[in-house]
């Protein structure tokens, strides 16, 4: 990336910066290739591992268009995607004498409140919990049992429907929430039974509290708390820290079975093209740079009965 920021964000453009990430990916990558850097993760859920997918990035930067995509096959995004591929490799172990049981929950987190996006009434807020064993949980959450790609495909319509959405500087229909679709996926074999899952994370716009006006401000800021959150969180567990803030944030606190030690994590961080952009974009590829040096330790989640 070139150029740098001086004091006040003026960019001067003889410097150089550079950052090295597993994989880069181009403005005209298809969903599909993108998709082949997840499809493993998906394989290991189904396998009994926690698997977690981010989507970083300022508003506008493309997330939800990463995650969702648009109905066409070609720019179907990595839910759709990943939905398709878990009931695929379920037909074909089914065929080789395993056992299912898969569902799903949506849930956002707005303003620092948890909300159900399969409820009726989407504004009652629910409490996270934590139980010794079970790790994270959200009270009243609903989670459905699901049976087809198709069926789940639709619970992902109705949830993305009823995702907050308001207006702001860059992206007319931003969306202010962090959305988290979660898979369960229970794999019984003979005896065994695998406990995997899968948490799709569209994360909030990260842009500076600068650019926001004043009716979004609470907003931005309860975004970039639960944001730096994030990011102290994977440098405390870089640093193999005793205390891991989990707490300070909705966001941590819920993902905490998914990102403490657990898990397997990918984060997709998505920046903008155009040069307005420059600051946002090299503050995105920072912290990336931070997540990039998380190691996490995962293990199946075997029970035999
Ligand atoms: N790779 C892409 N190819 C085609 N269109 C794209 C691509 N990435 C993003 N877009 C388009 O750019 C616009 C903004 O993208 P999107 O809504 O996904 O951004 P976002 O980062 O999720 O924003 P927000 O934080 O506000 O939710 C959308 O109209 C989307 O369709």
């Amino acid at each position: 990336m070139r150029g740098s920021i001086l004091p006040g964000g003026i960019i001067k453009n003889s410097e150089t910066q550079e950052f090295s990430f597993d994989r880069v990916f181009h403005q005209n990558t298809t969903q599909e290739e993108i998709f082949e850097e997840l499809a493993h993760l998906i394989q290991s859920a189904l396998d009994g591992y926690h698997v977690c997918v981010f989507a970083y990035g300022q508003t506008s930067s493309g997330k939800t268009y990463t995650m969702q995509g648009e109905p066409s096959r070609e720019r179907e995004g990595m839910i759709p995607r990943s939905i398709k591929l878990i009931f695929e490799t379920k037909k074909e172990m089914e065929a080789l004498g395993w056992s299912y049981d898969i569902r799903a929950s949506f849930l956002e987190i707005y303003n620092e409140n948890v909300r159900d996006m399969l409820a009726v009434d989407t504004r009652r807020p629910l409490e996270i919990r934590f139980n010794e064993g079970r790790g994270t949980t959200v009270s009243n959450l609903t989670i459905v049992p699901v049976s087809t790609a198709e069926e789940l495909t639709d619970y992902m319509f109705k949830a993305q429907e009823k995702r907050s959405i308001a207006v702001t500087n860059f992206n007319e229909h931003s969306s202010r929430s962090h959305a988290v679709a979660k898979i369960y996926i229970e794999a019984r074999y003979k005896d065994e039974i695998f406990y995997g899952s899968v948490s799709l994370v569209d994360l909030a716009g990260s842009e500076s509290a600068k650019f926001a006006n004043s009716e979004r401000l609470t907003e931005t800021k309860n975004i970039n708390k639960s944001l730096s959150c994030l990011g102290n969180v994977m440098l405390a567990l870089h640093k193999k820290e005793s205390h891991i803030p989990f707490r300070d944030s909705k966001l941590t606190y819920l993902l905490q079975s998914s990102l403490g030690g657990n898990s397997k994590c990918l984060m997709i961080v998505h920046i903008s093209p155009t040069q307005d952009c420059f600051n946002e974009s090299i503050n995105s590829l920072r912290f990336a740079n931070q997540v990039k040096t998380v190691k996490l330790a995962s293990s199946k989640n075997r029970v035999v009965k």
